[in-house]
């Protein structure tokens, strides 16, 4: 048996386990049979995944991220200001500024701080890309998924393709109630056009500075939040012209609000909490 000492934290809901290897040392074969372990909510400690939070030549701090069911993403929005948060509060980046290194490249992260600990996070997600390629999504390489018709399961949906750090799927509904999360997410997620799957988002437009968001997130499912999403659902607001470019939006996740602009010069910004749950070890029975 193998004892990993772990923090569960949450940014909105959307809870992950977090392995800090500034601290310790694992062997890196077991990440991905930890997270689909220890994400397992009866045998394990129940999360939407694990996170290892590492030191690195190129940024201040790294960060990967593994789903529950094991598939590693690029980048996490929401876990991005719990690692920020982390290692603001737990001493080891002292500063209000500094930089996170995901797969998808280097955040730039500013905190808020109220006695001596970070209450807002805003970073620096980086620029959308919307070419089928980046998702990836088969078909023209080069061509832009901009509300094209979809079918899936017998319907025809639009769909709005934006990967930012992670792919994401875009749906505009009527009714934020009656998005098909539990009927359609896993089956868009999974569609064969998705070689490497995709995050799955529905979005009703409230006005033009909010929208209200639901997400099936791929290799999790359903989620309280997603942060890369929410950023993801502004871009696609902006570029099917419900939203305006360089203004604040505020986004209703299931687990709260995140506030989201994507600027003139191209850079999407996200602000949001973050918050600790629980320290623990956990007895991996190899
Ligand atoms: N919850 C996240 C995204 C996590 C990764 C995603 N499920 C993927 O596989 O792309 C967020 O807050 O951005």
């Amino acid at each position: 048996m193998l004892n990993i000492e772990f923090t569960k934290m949450h940014g909105l809901g959307n809870n992950y386990l977090y392995i800090n290897l500034f601290e310790h040392t694992y062997d890196e074969a077991l990440f991905v049979p930890l997270a689909i372990a220890m994400s397992d909510v009866n045998r394990g400690i129940g999360a939407d995944g694990l996170v290892l939070i590492h030191q690195t030549a190129d940024a201040d701090c790294g960060m990967r991220i593994f789903n529950k069911d094991g598939s590693e993403a690029s980048n996490c929005g929401n876990a991005l200001r719990c690692v920020a948060k982390y290692v603001y509060d737990r001493g080891l980046l002292p500063r209000a500024t500094f930089t996170i290194q995901t797969k998808s490249g280097i955040n730039y992260v500013s905190l808020q701080v109220a006695n001596g600990e970070a209450t807002s996070i805003t970073i620096n997600m980086g620029q959308p890309k919307f070419e089928r390629q980046a998702m990836p999504m088969q078909g023209e390489a080069t061509a832009h998924v901009i509300h094209e018709p979809f079918d899936v399961d017998g319907e025809t949906l639009h769909m709005t393709n934006v990967f930012l750090g992670n792919p994401h799927a875009v749906f505009f509904v009527e009714h934020i109630e009656q998005a098909p999360l539990y009927t359609l997410g896993e089956k868009i997620e999974k569609h064969p056009i998705f070689p490497e799957r995709t995050n799955v988002e529905f979005i009703e437009v409230v006005n033009d500075t909010e929208l209200n968001f639901r997400v099936w997130e791929r290799g999790s499912g359903v989620t309280e939040a997603c942060g890369t999403g929410a950023c993801g659902a502004v871009v696609a607001a902006v570029v099917n012209g419900h939203c305006k470019r360089n203004e604040d939006v505020t986004v209703h996740l299931a687990g709260g609000d995140l506030t989201i602009k994507w600027d003139e010069a191209g850079d999407v910004w996200m602000t949001g909490p973050a918050a600790f749950i629980a320290d623990g070890t956990f007895f991996y029975n190899q």
